[in-house]
């Protein structure tokens, strides 16, 4: 500034006044140059700004979705007793009382005969819902799956858990004659607990997939509710399905949603959850633990678990699936690298040292992005800087969910 503010040569010669010009023309352009180049970064740096904005709107929109969910009252079951007229109808819920109530808008009249069964809105009791007469294993968000595609070849590390699941839920399947021969009878219940993330679902699903047996998974969670006073019932219908379908493997995932030890059962969920582990310990017992059905549970809480599950002829095996060492995270790449192009530069036993503590679920995730900062970037192979960019990104993308998660705690 003080060169271009610069005062005019006193004498005014021809020759300083032409020198005095150019001069302060050369200052000007230099400053113009200069403040373009602010401009430019100013502009570049008001993309990055807009670019953040709407991610944040978009992560804001995704945790509001969330939030409704939450927030949205679990429905109730019933069964139509009697139809007054178009828009009322008496209904028995299945936790016993009877109403009278109306019907939305939406419904078909012609739907609504007694016998039929619908969900009621837990405030106002109104029909939201009629449900298909014939059983659907769906409705309840039970997965049933023929003969899943998963097999031990695709996972990880856990040599001696497979050996173990093998020998506890394949063996008795495909050879009970074993067992007769010997005289023991198998486990009837497997029980595999561990972190998050670490495979146990996958286990499960190629155990199913050796036997070529029907896996069906249920969350223990979503038992209880997802459909208030179903969960016995639930349960009871979770059996039905598996014998029918026989030979077959329950998973119950997140056991401990109605498993969990718990001193005194007040309120109306603790009762309701009380019930439905009445009624699985119920057909558990009922069961013949050489028939060909078998299940397995999971649980990332095993500390919780009510002891009455882990009796024998419950879950009377129990297989820890801990977090992958070295050698298991290094296995768990290989196998979610498999399909990928990988440069000649990647080192895995590298990327495996540098994700200690990861699961097998955070390895997948890693070889995924590392795939997209290729795409990216338009290369068709991933690189070393590929994997170290994705190491760190999930690493904070971890750190910001956790902040979230104990954030969202203290306030809940
Ligand atoms: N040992 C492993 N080998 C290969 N892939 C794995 C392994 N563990 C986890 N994964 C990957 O992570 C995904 C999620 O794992 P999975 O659902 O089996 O974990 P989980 O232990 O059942 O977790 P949760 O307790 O959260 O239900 C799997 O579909 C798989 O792609």
């Amino acid at each position: 500034m003080g060169d271009i503010a610069r005062q005019a040569p006193e004498k005014d010669t021809g020759e300083d006044i032409y020198q005095y010009l150019l001069e302060r023309i050369t200052n000007l352009e230099n400053r113009n140059l200069e403040l373009r180049e602010q401009f430019r970064q100013m502009e570049s740096e008001k993309r990055y700004v807009e670019t953040q904005k709407i991610r944040y709107e978009r992560e804001l929109r995704k945790l509001k979705s969330e939030i409704e969910q939450l927030r949205s009252p679990p429905l109730v079951i019933g069964t139509v007793t009697d139809v007054i007229d178009n828009s009322r109808v008496i209904v028995r819920s299945s936790a016993g009382p009877r109403f009278l109530v109306r019907t939305s808008q939406l419904i078909d009249p012609d739907l609504l005969k007694p016998g039929v069964r619908c969900t009621l809105n837990q405030q106002s009791l109104a029909i939201v819902d009629v449900l298909p007469t014939s059983y659907d294993a769906q409705i309840y968000g039970m997965e049933l799956v023929e003969s899943p595609e998963e097999t031990y070849e695709n996972i990880g590390g856990l040599e001696p858990q497979i050996e173990e699941i093998r020998e506890a839920v394949e063996l008795p399947l495909t050879k009970p004659q074993l067992f007769e021969k010997v005289g023991i009878s198998p486990p009837k219940g497997v029980l595999l607990y561990g972190p998050p993330g670490t495979g146990k679902t996958l286990l499960a699903r190629a155990v199913a997939h050796q036997t070529n047996a029907h896996f069906l998974r249920v969350v223990g969670s979503e038992l209880v509710q997802k459909y208030i006073g179903e969960g016995a019932r639930l349960v009871r219908e979770l059996f039905d399905l598996a014998k029918q379908k026989a030979p077959s493997i329950i998973f119950i995932d997140e056991i401990d949603a109605i498993g969990a030890h718990r001193n005194d059962s007040t309120t109306s969920g603790d009762r309701e959850v009380q019930r439905t582990l009445m009624q699985l310990l119920a057909e558990m017992d009922g069961f013949d633990n050489r028939g060909d059905v078998k299940i397995v549970a999971a649980t990332n809480r095993i500390d919780i678990l009510d002891r009455a599950l882990l009796r024998p002829g419950r879950f009377d095996r129990m297989i820890e699936i801990p977090l992958p060492d070295h050698q298991g995270r290094l296995a768990i790449l290989k196998i979610h690298t498999q399909h990928m192009n990988i440069g000649e530069d990647v080192n895995l036993s590298e990327v495996s040292r540098l994700t200690e503590g990861k699961n097998g679920a955070d390895l997948r995730a890693i070889c995924m992005e590392a795939g997209m900062f290729a795409i990216r970037m338009e290369r068709d192979a991933v690189n070393s800087d590929d994997f170290m960019k994705a190491i760190d990104k999930l690493s904070v993308d971890f750190d910001r969910h956790h902040f979230h998660t104990t954030f969202g705690e203290m306030f809940a």
